[in-house]
């Protein structure tokens, strides 16, 4: 088994927390973006987070929300990271850096290396966040970037291994890919997506 690292996200409900956790995520996503079907709110993650060990991360989801909103969900939830979105630049990674958050960010861009803009983990996602489509990632013409990045962006336990093989991402991110509906994720899914991913 390979020590790939997984995230998986959008998670709203303990009994989906509980089988990621099991399963052996590394992180556990919680949307802050508003107009989601997987949308929870600070409070609503708070007592998601608090069901999570120490080792595993907690990330909170964002996209183009202001810094201070960031922070806010941030603090009212507990989530030990934050994933970004947006048209953040580095100014913005660092004013969130405090209190030693762990910072993602996510881009369609094809960017050479993690850690330009500050942060600790570079997420690679479709144009369209969490919906579940794929990129192309498989073409010639893309050069995985330099560090700790995930891939994202239409994975499911069917491709994963593969879209890990071709790339040699570092860890991967899931969501549309672990569920049985939009927005309502699958504890089978879930459990599929992380063995297929570390093969
Ligand atoms: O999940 C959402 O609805 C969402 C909304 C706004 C910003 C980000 C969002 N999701 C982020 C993710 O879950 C990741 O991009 C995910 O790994 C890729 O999504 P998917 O293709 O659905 O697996």
């Amino acid at each position: 088994m390979s020590d790939l690292f997984v995230k998986i996200c959008g998670l709203k409900t303990a009994s989906d927390v509980d089988v990621a956790v099991a399963a052996g995520a590394d992180a556990i996503g919680f949307v802050f973006a508003p107009g989601s079907p997987r949308t929870v709110d600070a409070a609503g993650a708070r007592e998601l987070a608090a069901r999570v060990p120490e080792g595993v991360l907690t990330v909170g989801v964002f996209r183009g929300q202001p810094v201070a909103e960031v922070r806010r969900f941030a603090e009212e939830s507990g989530v030990r990271g934050v994933q970004l979105h947006g048209e953040e630049g580095p100014e913005d990674f660092a004013a969130l850096r405090a209190g030693g958050r762990t910072l993602l960010r996510a881009t369609a861009e094809h960017v050479k290396r993690c850690g330009e803009y500050g942060e600790d983990l570079l997420l690679l996602d479709a144009p369209d966040p969490g919906s579940g489509k794929p990129w192309n990632w498989g073409s010639a013409d893309f050069t995985a970037p330099e560090g700790r990045w995930l891939l994202a962006g239409g994975l499911n336990p069917g491709n994963v291994r593969e879209a890990v093989e071709v790339t040699g991402a570092w860890g991967v991110d899931v969501s549309s890919g672990v569920e049985r509906e939009r927005g309502v994720k699958s504890p089978e899914l879930i459990r599929a997506f992380i063995e297929a991913a570390r093969g």
